[in-house]
């Protein structure tokens, strides 16, 4: 989807698709430097995460392994609700696995900060996270983050695998919505 056709849903662009495949190329570097000579499983979090984790995952030189958690807390709104639901546990067991999260944004930090917890459960050999967007202002947790994307805003996006009610998650960029789509 090419930016001109936004329509009127949108009301800027926030982050470029450029802006996002040079990051990820940024991040890749230092994540493959990181696990040289490590075998590293890549957990993804349905479903905004799968923009991030199929560009990370081919911007990496090593091979990775890559499996799926589904989990919610937003629903239909723009609110965490705060608890969080799996829908979709993981295929493999993570013992003494190298494994990184990737996510598409922490906005509250209560969806990873269970995440984390739940998956440190399972004794993992290491575990940590890289998210493509972090909203500082709006954390009501602290996590210690080891690849974070882009700092923004606390305003709610959609975009490159984020969604409102299901809807942008195809869009090649991260932009804002336009006030009255809210309100429909
Ligand atoms: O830091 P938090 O406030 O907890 O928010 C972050 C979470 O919200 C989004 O998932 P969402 O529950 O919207 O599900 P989705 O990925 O299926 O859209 C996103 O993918 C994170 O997992
Ligand atoms: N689409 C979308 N999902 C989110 N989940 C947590 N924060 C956000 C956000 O800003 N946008």
């Amino acid at each position: 989807m090419r930016e001109t056709d936004l329509g009127a849903d949108l009301e800027s662009v926030l982050i470029t698709k450029e802006e996002i495949d040079a990051k990820l190329e940024e991040l890749a570097a230092k994540i493959d430097a990181a696990y040289a000579g490590k075998e590293l499983l890549l957990v993804g979090v349905l479903k905004g995460a799968v923009m991030v984790m199929a560009d990370l995952a081919r911007a990496l030189s090593s091979p990775v392994t890559m499996d799926w958690m589904a989990v919610s807390s937003y629903g239909a709104g723009t609110q965490s609700s705060g608890v969080v639901r799996i829908l979709k546990d993981l295929d493999v067991d993570i013992k003494g696995r190298h494994v990184l999260i990737v996510e598409d944004i922490i906005d509250s930090g209560l969806t990873l900060s269970w995440l984390l917890s739940n998956l440190g459960s399972r004794e993992p050999a290491s575990l940590r996270v890289c998210t493509l967007l972090r909203k500082p202002d709006a954390a009501k947790v602290d996590i210690d983050v080891e690849w974070v994307g882009f700092d923004i805003p606390n305003e709610f996006v959609v975009g490159y695998g984020l969604d409102y009610a299901e809807k942008y998650r195809n869009l090649p960029f991260v932009g804002t919505l336009a006030p009255h789509v809210y309100s429909d």
